[in-house]
């Protein structure tokens, strides 16, 4: 039976310390403030959407939210985007992906100012990342690497086995685990013997976004299990895991929901407390 790796409570214990340093930095006149925009009216992002807003206020964190019309023109959004960028209270910009078809994600992506790039998207902190400057590192994937340093297993000399090769997910969170001195092996539609691949595994993360396909016998015994997946499948949440049987096999597992989506969410609060803190050189 593995041990839960369990992300709601991890991330109240992160919440809680950030609340006192954003309580600091308000007594200082510096509030962090994030700016959340949401084009069109896909109802899983805007639960998302509420849940950050709900977590900002939580914490202290001011917050603006822009729900924008799905018939905004790409140039319409990046003005928005410009007057978000110049504008001192606000020190985070998310813009909710996937954007409607004809607007131009990394074109979206890359007018945020990388200082204000809290999600981690732009390709200047991109390139930092993989490169190990200091920038922003995406959400999920921070969120991932913060919930395997809390099993006390280091990462170091292990094989990670990521599945999905996506920019968001399984490229950032491969270079964090290589940082880590993790030996990673990136698999993805293409892969051949998946099966074999992930049997190797010492820590599996699965980010392929198709619900259970990573089944009890892919897992190697007592090999740690991080699922960033989140499917909905007859109005529940289930992973890319089949948890039932990889908690058989498996030392630590992080369920859904309760695992990785609520550590997203602490992770884009931090990095918006960095982006204040950065501004004022703090
Ligand atoms: N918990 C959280 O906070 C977050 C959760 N997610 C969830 O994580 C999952 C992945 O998201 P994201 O990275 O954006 O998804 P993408 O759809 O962008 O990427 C999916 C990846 O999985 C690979 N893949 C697809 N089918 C297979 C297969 N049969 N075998 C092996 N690999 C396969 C794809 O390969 P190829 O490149 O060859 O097409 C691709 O690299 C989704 O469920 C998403 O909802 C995402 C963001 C945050
Ligand atoms: N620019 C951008 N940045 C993102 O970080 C981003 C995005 N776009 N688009 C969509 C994905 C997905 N994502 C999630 C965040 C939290 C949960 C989360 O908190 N999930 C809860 C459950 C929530 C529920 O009940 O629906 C859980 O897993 O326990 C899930 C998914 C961020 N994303």
């Amino acid at each position: 039976m593995a041990t839960i790796i369990d992300g709601k409570r991890i991330s109240s214990e992160i919440r809680e310390s950030l609340r006192k340093e954003v309580e600091l930095l308000k007594s200082q006149g510096m509030q962090p403030g994030l700016a959340v925009v949401i084009v069109g009216e896909d109802p899983a992002s805007q639960t998302y959407v509420r849940n950050k807003a709900k977590a900002c206020e939580d914490i202290g964190i001011y917050s603006e939210k822009y729900e924008l019309d799905a018939s905004i023109t790409q140039h319409q959004l990046l003005e928005k985007i410009d007057e978000l960028n110049s504008d001192s209270r606000i020190h985070g910009i998310l813009v909710q992906l996937p954007l409607p078809k004809g607007i131009d994600e990394q074109a979206v992506i890359e007018r945020i100012s990388a200082e204000k790039d809290v999600d981690g998207f732009h390709i200047l902190n991109a390139g930092k990342l993989l490169v190990g400057q200091k920038g922003f590192v995406p959400c999920t994937p921070a969120g991932v690497i913060e919930m395997i340093r809390r099993t006390g297993v280091s990462m170091a000399g292990k094989h990670v086995v990521v599945i999905g090769r996506s920019n968001i997910v399984g490229k950032p969170v491969s270079i964090l685990a290589l940082q880590e001195n993790a030996t990673v092996t990136i698999c993805h539609s293409k892969t051949n013997n998946l099966h074999e691949m992930v049997k190797m595994a010492d820590i599996v993360i699965a980010a392929v976004g198709r619900p259970q396909m990573i089944t009890g016998d892919m897992i190697k015994d007592g090999a740690i299990v991080i699922d960033v997946g989140i499917n909905r499948v007859d109005g529940k949440l289930v992973g890319d895991v089949n948890y039932k049987e990889a908690e058989e096999k498996a030392s630590f597992i992080t369920p859904v929901p309760g695992g990785v989506g609520p550590m997203t969410i602490t992770m884009l609060l931090q990095n918006t407390v960095e982006a204040c803190k950065r501004t004022n050189n703090i």
